[in-house]
Parts: C-alpha cells; structure tokens; sequence
C-alpha cells in the first residue's frame, strides 16, 4: 500500500533523508518514532504531497503522491499535530467534509465521538486543544479512508483520553486500512502500534514487528545493575534496571517500547545486524 525507494529530501539544500526505503502493508498500526527533530513529520508531508522529494520514488495507494491526485485524497486523512479550525460547528464541520471521503460512516463518527466524550453540536474554535483533537481523531477514524497519518495524535490529550485513543483506534481499523502514527512520546502508545519504525536524523534505525524484536531481545526489570558484559543493553528504571538480553533461549518477554526505543538510539547498528538474519554477529 506504501513504498518508499531511495527517497532524498532537504530543506534548502540540507540534506535530511537521502536513500530512505520503507514499505508498508495493509491492515497494520505503524508507529513511526523519533526525537524531536528526527524528520518525523517531514516524512509524513512527504507522504502525503505536502513536500516533494528531491529523488527517488513513492507509492502511496498506487499514487505518486505529489499530483495530488483525487484518487489518492479520498483515500488518505492526514491529522497534523497542529491546525487551524473554522468557525463552524462539528456537525457542519463534518457535513462539509464528509462528502470528500466516500467511506465516511457517520454512525461510527457519532459513536467515536461518544468515546471520546464530544459533542458535535460545540463550536470547534471555542473548545479546548484536547477537545478539537478528539473530534478531528473521530473524523479520522470515521472517514473510512485506507491510509489515516496521525502526527502526534496523543499531544494535547489527558491521560483517560489516551487510553480513550488506543482503543478506539485499535478497534477502527478494516483489513485494507493502515494506520500511521507518529510520536516522540513511545509509552503512549505502547499496545497500539505494531509494526514499529524509529528515525533519527533522517535515517531509519530500525524497522519490524514487536515480534520480531521479542524472538531477538529479551527484557526484564531487575533490582541491581548488571555488569556491562552481562547484557545487551540497560538503563536506571523506577523499582531498578530494565535490562535487555539477547534471546538466546526463545523466552517470552514484554517488549518495553521506551526501552527499545532508547537501545535503538544507543546501539541501532548492533541492533539492525542482530535483527537481520545471516549478518548477525553473536553479542551479548
Ligand atoms: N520548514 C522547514 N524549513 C527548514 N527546516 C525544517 C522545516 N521543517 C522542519 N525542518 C527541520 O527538519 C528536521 C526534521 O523536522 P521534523 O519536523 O520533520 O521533525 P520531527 O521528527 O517531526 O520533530 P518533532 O518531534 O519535534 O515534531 C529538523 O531539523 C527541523 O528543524
């Protein structure tokens, strides 16, 4: 549904991706994690036709996404993490836009913004930060369109609204959909997003399934501090040590996501050759 070939892109001649390659498939929560600054939502722009690369090559949905073409925009709902809102109520909002996606189902809206306790009759510029997110995010998920791009959907949401987030969009997603979710803050959205990528400075550190990282990785949280040798990767939790092993033993483990995220920045090569079958070098 998505594939990205040695895409490059800069902003006035600073390079920030050059020879990016993702693939995404259908029917998958993508996370793309990152610092601030890692060109998380450069690259959504990128997907979306909001920036055009300076090479290489992009399919969204069988588009090349700089035409803009309409085949592509009533496929593809793209909430920034920042927007302006007209001076319309939701239910004009949504009777205004509605009618550019054509798998709009107004019931789920309604139903989602029931979840997310909004009420479509306020006027979207008189209410909170929060509160204009939760009726974007239930426009989203509503529209019915094979590609959602949430940047930062959970900045601006209180606690009991994230949790509120995770499960709606858990249970909004069709087989032929794809959900994109970018964010700096990885807890919230651990049990939501899977398969996961992580950015940094323009590059792809790593990307797969959570799977993928439990059969190579195994953490637990540990009262004393092991001895650098003793592991792959730890760090200063609450309660002790969160300390990666690698699996050697096929055990079951949770997979920590801030944990990973960190062991990814910290040691991303070493992490990719263990990840990639046939270049592993054996580490501890
Ligand atoms: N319009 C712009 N002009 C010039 N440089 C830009 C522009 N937008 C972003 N950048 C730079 O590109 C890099 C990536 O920015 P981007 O906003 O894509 O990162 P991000 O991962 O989304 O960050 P954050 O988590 O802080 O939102 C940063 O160094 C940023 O300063």
């Amino acid at each position: 549904m998505l594939t990205i070939e040695k895409l490059s892109f800069g902003y006035s001649g600073e390079g920030l991706f050059r020879n990016l390659d993702l693939e995404l498939e259908p029917g998958m929560i993508y996370g793309l994690l990152g610092k601030n600054g890692a060109g998380k939502t450069s690259l959504l722009r990128l997907i979306s036709g909001q920036l055009f690369p300076s090479g290489g090559r992009l399919d969204v949905l069988g588009f090349d996404p700089r035409l803009r073409q309409p085949g592509m925009l009533r496929d593809i709902y793209f909430l920034p993490e920042e927007f302006p809102v007209p001076r319309l109520t939701g239910t004009r909002y949504v009777a205004l836009n509605s009618p550019f996606y054509p798998r709009f189902d107004r019931e789920r809206f309604f139903d989602l913004c029931e979840g997310f306790q909004v009420d479509p009759a306020w006027a979207l510029s008189q209410v909170s930060l929060g509160q204009k997110k939760k009726f974007l995010l239930a426009f989203g998920l509503a529209s019915g369109v094979r590609l959602l791009i949430l940047d930062e959907p959970t900045n601006g949401l209180d606690i009991p609204s994230k949790r509120q987030f995770r499960r709606l969009a858990a249970s909004s997603l069709g087989e032929d959909q794809t959900i994109l979710i970018s964010t700096h803050q990885v807890r919230d959205m651990e049990n939501l997003i899977d398969p996961v990528i992580i950015l940094d400075s323009g590059h792809i550190l790593f990307s797969g399934a959570i799977d993928s990282i439990a059969g190579k990785f195994h953490m637990s949280l540990e009262t004393t501090e092991p001895l650098p040798q003793e592991a792959f990767y730890f760090e200063r939790v609450p309660g002790g040590y969160s300390v990666v092993r690698r699996n050697h033993e096929g055990y079951d483990s949770h997979v920590d996501l801030e944990v990973f995220f960190n062991m990814v920045i910290e040691r991303g090569e070493d992490v990719a050759a263990i990840m990639q079958p046939g270049r592993e070098e054996d580490r501890v």
